[in-house]
């Protein structure tokens, strides 16, 4: 039986410049409600600020964004950051923890901002995302007593805690050895197994083989788009080197 695709996100036509330098050449972007997508490519090619664009985290020069049946063409900022807030998670290379809050507390901020569930629930909900994700005993430590993995860890139950429809990853295991990035990317792999659509851009292609699709960008546009099929956590060596041969085909 063929499973109905639905697009979350399309792009149209999206155009970024900065200062008259035209970073996005008219991106069209499709992606489909529970993939997970890798963006890949050389530095400067415009890769952080596709996810930026396609987010509202930045504001396009021209073109069209829908995201989730919403056009952010026409939202305000305060529009965006509440979008943003409530269905859109995001990680980072160096995740920016609040260091005056426990990391409990930092995973609950997004929830307590968006004040959709009580106080109490939001602990539950964070506690439960801290044991799923193997930093529970750290709940009530600093920022300054946790690991770069288990910050991470700590930055994946902050981007999860307002269960958001899209995962945006800029780099997320790029300051990671590869054991911790590998525990990262496991995690990644069992939220898109239940369904959450996932983003990433990453230099990595060991994380690249490890999602549904691969694009590749060269100069503001995307020029290779690879699917290659669902990471069952088996054959991961055949996978990397088939992305890498498709990359090096590419320019990579
Ligand atoms: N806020 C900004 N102001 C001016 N120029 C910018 C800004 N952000 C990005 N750029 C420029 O846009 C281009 C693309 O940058 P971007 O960070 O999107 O590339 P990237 O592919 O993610 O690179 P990297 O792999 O090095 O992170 C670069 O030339 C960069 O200097």
């Amino acid at each position: 039986m063929m499973t109905a695709v639905t697009t979350i996100l399309d792009a149209q036509g999206l155009t970024k410049a900065f200062d008259g330098h035209i970073v996005l050449r008219g991106v069209d972007l499709q992606i489909h409600e529970g993939e997970s997508v890798a963006v890949m490519g050389p530095s400067g090619s415009g890769k952080s600020t596709l996810l930026y664009n396609i987010s509202g985290m930045d504001t396009m020069t021209s073109g069209h964004v829908t995201f989730a049946g919403q056009d952010l063409t026409g939202l305000s900022q305060k529009q965006l950051a509440r979008l943003r807030l409530t269905t859109m998670g995001f990680i980072f290379q160096h995740i920016h923890l609040l260091k005056n809050l426990c990391l409990l507390d930092n995973v609950v901020l997004p929830a307590y901002l968006a004040g959709l569930a009580p106080r109490d629930d939001l602990n539950d909900r964070a506690m439960a995302l801290m044991e799923r994700t193997g930093v529970a005993e750290l709940a009530n430590r600093d920022v300054s007593e946790a690991s770069g993995g288990q910050l991470q860890r700590v930055g994946i139950c902050r981007a999860l805690i307002n269960q958001p429809k899209i995962l945006f990853g800029d780099e997320p295991t790029g300051a990671l050895n590869s054991t911790a990035a590998a525990e990262i990317m496991d995690i990644l792999g069992e939220l898109n197994a239940e369904g959450t659509t996932i983003m990433l851009v990453t230099h990595d292609p060991k994380v690249a083989a490890r999602t549904d699709r691969v694009l590749y960008m060269v100069d503001g546009q995307i020029v290779g788009d690879r699917e290659q099929g669902r990471y069952t956590g088996a054959d991961l060596d055949q996978r990397h080197a088939e992305v890498t041969q498709w990359l090096l085909q590419q320019g990579f």
